[in-house]
């Protein structure tokens, strides 16, 4: 699978969403990040902003839950017209039927792991999901420095769809820039989600397009990919 590039508007003017999101289209997916400062301390936005963003922008959306009581609430987000919906595993209290309500609503199922929450329980659930996320950072902030202890994981999570001849996105978050994306990608990876990266940069978009280069270069080296 080609490499994604996903921007995180977590790092945008929030009081101009609709011309941030505009900035990056030509990204794969726009990432929202949802927080209820209850799973993580901090807030940001709820089911009515992602109905308005999904109205303003091609570029469909890739939205984080980072809020307790996952189960409630994954749903409503596939209903404000997101793509793809990532729970957290730390949040969800019945991941396989949550997976499964939200792809028969018609989106792609995503489950979330912070740094501490090891991949291997997890194996058996795999085939339930189109993507799972591998947070490079603890989940709440953005501008974090990327977490170098997570690549092993990621090398393990990647053997294990290899394993299993699946079909499922690796994507990471937190601290994904020019100086982390490579490792990233070398280590298995091939869905990036860059919020200070990219909104931090003086041509949004010039900086989605040197990252995926980057990224593309690196899977190419990569001994996960030319396995396939
Ligand atoms: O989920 C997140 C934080 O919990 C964000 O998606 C992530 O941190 C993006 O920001 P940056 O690329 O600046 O680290
Ligand atoms: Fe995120």
């Amino acid at each position: 699978m080609a490499v994604q590039i996903n921007p995180s508007i977590l790092s945008a003017d929030f009081s101009r969403l609709a011309q941030e999101a505009k900035a990056v289209e030509g990204a794969d997916w726009l990432h929202v990040d949802v927080m209820d400062n209850h799973f993580v301390p901090n807030l940001t936005l709820g089911v009515p902003i992602v109905e308005s963003l999904a109205r303003a922008t091609d570029t469909p959306l890739d939205c984080h839950l980072m809020i307790q009581d996952a189960d409630r609430w994954a749903p409503q987000y596939v209903e404000a017209g997101a793509g793809s919906v990532t729970f957290h595993a730390e949040a969800a209290a019945a991941p396989v039927r949550l997976a499964r309500e939200i792809r028969a609503m018609g989106a792609r199922a995503s489950m979330a792991l912070k740094p501490a929450t090891p991949i291997e329980p997890f194996e058996d659930l795999l085939p339930e999901l189109d993507m799972l996320l591998i947070m490079t950072v603890e989940p709440g902030f953005g501008g974090q420095a990327f977490l170098d202890i997570m690549l092993p994981k990621i090398r393990r999570t990647r053997e294990l769809i290899s394993k299993h001849g699946l079909e499922l996105w690796l994507q990471v978050d937190g601290g994904v820039s020019a100086s982390t994306i490579e490792r990233c990608a070398e280590a298995g990876a091939d869905v990036f989600v860059a919020g200070s990266a990219v909104y931090g940069a003086s041509d949004p978009a010039q900086a989605v397009r040197a990252l995926r280069t980057q990224a593309q270069a690196a899977t190419a080296q990569a001994a996960w990919a030319c396995d396939h």
